[in-house]
Order: C-alpha cells, then sequence, then structure tokens
C-alpha cells in the first residue's frame, strides 16, 4: 500500500501538556481508507491525547500527523470539512430539542445530511421532539453521533463511541459504523470496551502510558501470545510426573497451567500422557489467547515490547 491510501497517519507523534507532562511519547500508525482502526488502552493511556492531535484540536510537540494528506491542525480549513468527530464530551444546550440541535448544526456543515435522516441512522427518530435535557445518557451519545454523521464526513473519528449505550444501543452502534465502512467511510476508534474492538476494528492498537505497545489485526495481536492449558492433577500426582516437554508449566499445588504456543502439539501430548497413565484431568480448559489477555498482560505493565 502506498502512503497516499492512508488517510491517517502519525509519524513519532509526541503530545506534551503545560507543565511538561508528556502524554503521547512518540506513536506511529497509519489507517487505510474503509478501514476501521481501534485505539484500545486503560484510563490515561494517551487515547484521546492523540486522537486530538489527528483531529486538529492540538499540534503534536513532535513527530507528524496527517489526515486526508494534510496538517490537520495548520490546515484544519481543509480538513475539517471533511472530518466527523464525535468527542467524549459532546455539551449541547439542554433547552433545545433533538431536532433543533441537529439543525443548529446543519447551519454551520456544508452538504449536512437532512435532519431526519441524521436521526434515523442512530435510532432517535422518535425522539427528534424531546429535548436535550430529557434524553438518557445513551440517548445522548446517540446524537453525539448523529452530529458527527451529518457532513457525510470521509474520516470519522468516535472517542469511546459506545460508553453508556446499553447492549442493544452498542450493537446498533457497530452496526451502524460497519454500514459507514461499507460505504467507504475511514472509522478511527477509541474503547475501552474489548468485544467492541475485536468485532469492529481491521486493525487496533493497545496503548500504554502514552506508547503503542502492540498493533495489527486481531487475530494478529492474539496470534503473537500463548495460548494455555489449565487443569488440576488429582492427589499423589505432581506436575514433576508431566512429559519433559510439558514441564514449562507454572504449578500450585494440584493447579496446573501450561503456557504454549503450539496448542494443538501440546494438548495432544497432554491426552495422550494422561491415557497412558491413567490420570484424570480435572477441570481441563485449553483456549487460544484472547485480546483481553493481551490487553490485561500489557495493561499490567509485565508487557513492554514496542513496535
Ligand atoms: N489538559 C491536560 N493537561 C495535563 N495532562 C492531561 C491533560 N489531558 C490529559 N492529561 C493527561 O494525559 C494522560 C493521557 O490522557 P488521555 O485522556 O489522553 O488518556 P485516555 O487514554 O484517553 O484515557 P481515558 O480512557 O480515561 O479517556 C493522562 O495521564 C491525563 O491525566
Amino acid at each position: 500500500m502506498t502512503s497516499d491510501e492512508y488517510v491517517i497517519e502519525a509519524d513519532g507523534a509526541r503530545r506534551c501538556y503545560a507543565g511538561g507532562f508528556e502524554a503521547v511519547t512518540g506513536v506511529t500508525f497509519s489507517v487505510a481508507r474503509g478501514e476501521i482502526f481501534a485505539l484500545l488502552g486503560t484510563n490515561g493511556a494517551g487515547k484521546t491525547s492523540t486522537v486530538e492531535l489527528l483531529e486538529g484540536l492540538a499540534r503534536p510537540s513532535d513527530g507528524t500527523v496527517r489526515v486526508l494528506g494534510h496538517d490537520p491542525h495548520r490546515e484544519r480549513a481543509a480538513v475539517r470539512p471533511r472530518i466527523g468527530v464525535m468527542l467524549q464530551e459532546g455539551g449541547f444546550p439542554s433547552d433545545l430539542t433533538v431536532t433543533e440541535t441537529v439543525r443548529m448544526w446543519a447551519g454551520c456543515t456544508t452538504g449536512a445530511r437532512p435532519v431526519g435522516e441524521a436521526l434515523e441512522l442512530v435510532g432517535l427518530g422518535a425522539r427528534a421532539g424531546v429535548r436535550v435535557k430529557q434524553l438518557s445518557g445513551g440517548e445522548k451519545r446517540r446524537l453525539d453521533l448523529a452530529l458527527a454523521l451529518l457532513g457525510r464526513p470521509e474520516v470519522l473519528f468516535l472517542d469511546e463511541p459506545s460508553t453508556g449505550l446499553d447492549a442493544e444501543g452498542r450493537r446498533d452502534t457497530w452496526e451502524l459504523v460497519r454500514q459507514l465502512r461499507d460505504g467507504g467511510t475511514t472509522v478511527l476508534l477509541t474503547t475501552h470496551y474489548l468485544e467492541e474492538a475485536e468485532t469492529l476494528a481491521d486493525r487496533l492498537a493497545i496503548m500504554y502510558q502514552g506508547r503503542i505497545v502492540t498493533a495489527g489485526t486481531p487475530a494478529e495481536v492474539t496470534a503473537a501470545r500463548p495460548a494455555r492449558i489449565r487443569f488440576a492433577l488429582p492427589h499423589g500426582v505432581t506436575a514433576g510426573q508431566l512429559p519433559l516437554s510439558l514441564r514449562a508449566a507454572e504449578y500450585d499445588g494440584r493447579r496446573v497451567e501450561i503456557r504454549t504456543r503450539e496448542l494443538q502439539e501440546a494438548l495432544g501430548e497432554l491426552l495422550l500422557w494422561a491415557r497412558e497413565t491413567g490420570v484424570r484431568l480435572e477441570g481441563l480448559d485449553a483456549r487460544s489467547a484472547s485480546l483481553e489477555e493481551a490487553f490485561l498482560d500489557i495493561a499490567s505493565g509485565t508487557e513492554t515490547v514496542g513496535v
């Protein structure tokens, strides 16, 4: 892929707040046109600080960011009409109705969608006449999303789009984001929800303390990690009796955990050993690494490999 096919690019981008605290310590990634890219990370990892650089709300203290081939801060006039932004906290006048709010926004947007269409997209059609202050938290998030979509953006930035939504609202939002992607929109979202990243993102990056620790497709991020086999041995049998190749096990009394990059082989060997020795493996559980494990390893600070 050539660099002009990337619509979002960050190259060694850093962000330093007043007082000298460096919240983003040099991130590099790119997002291709029509891709959904998720930035994952614990609270304070630097996701919002990074996205704000891409939205042109701040300038990197070092490194570069480009959106649609432009510097989003210096060339804001070129970039702003082509992007949609859903911030973590929208904040609109609470006395206006939903329709009035969208209409007001549409007045400042070139080529805006019809108000009714924007509301239908996010499932707020039936709430059009309700005052914003009477909306639930989840409905306010959907109104935020409607405003971000008003100008039919080529690039959509979603900062925790499903926070505060119930399970159904979350799934509706995912479906809408997929439809937008299928229509050619590029989406960069931040999220705490691993399931959201796993089901929605074409590629993702996990941030920790201002930098990207790992990145790739959800399958790549998990494939790089060992699978896990857990079981308990009966009384009188110790982990030392396991075949040599399986002894890299951790064990605590009867409970054994084997971490392996060759799940099928290790499991086969274990089951063969159990049959030959007549040992019953209680609570046997074998699973490939999940995104959740990758995330938790990173969030606990045990994972420090950079990309
Ligand atoms: N205006 C600011 N001035 C100083 N420090 C800030 C400012 N905004 C954020 N920070 C700090 O920068 C770090 C990264 O914050 P940021 O909001 O980017 O993280 P995040 O990954 O988006 O977290 P969350 O998931 O909680 O939204 C945090 O330590 C935060 O306290």
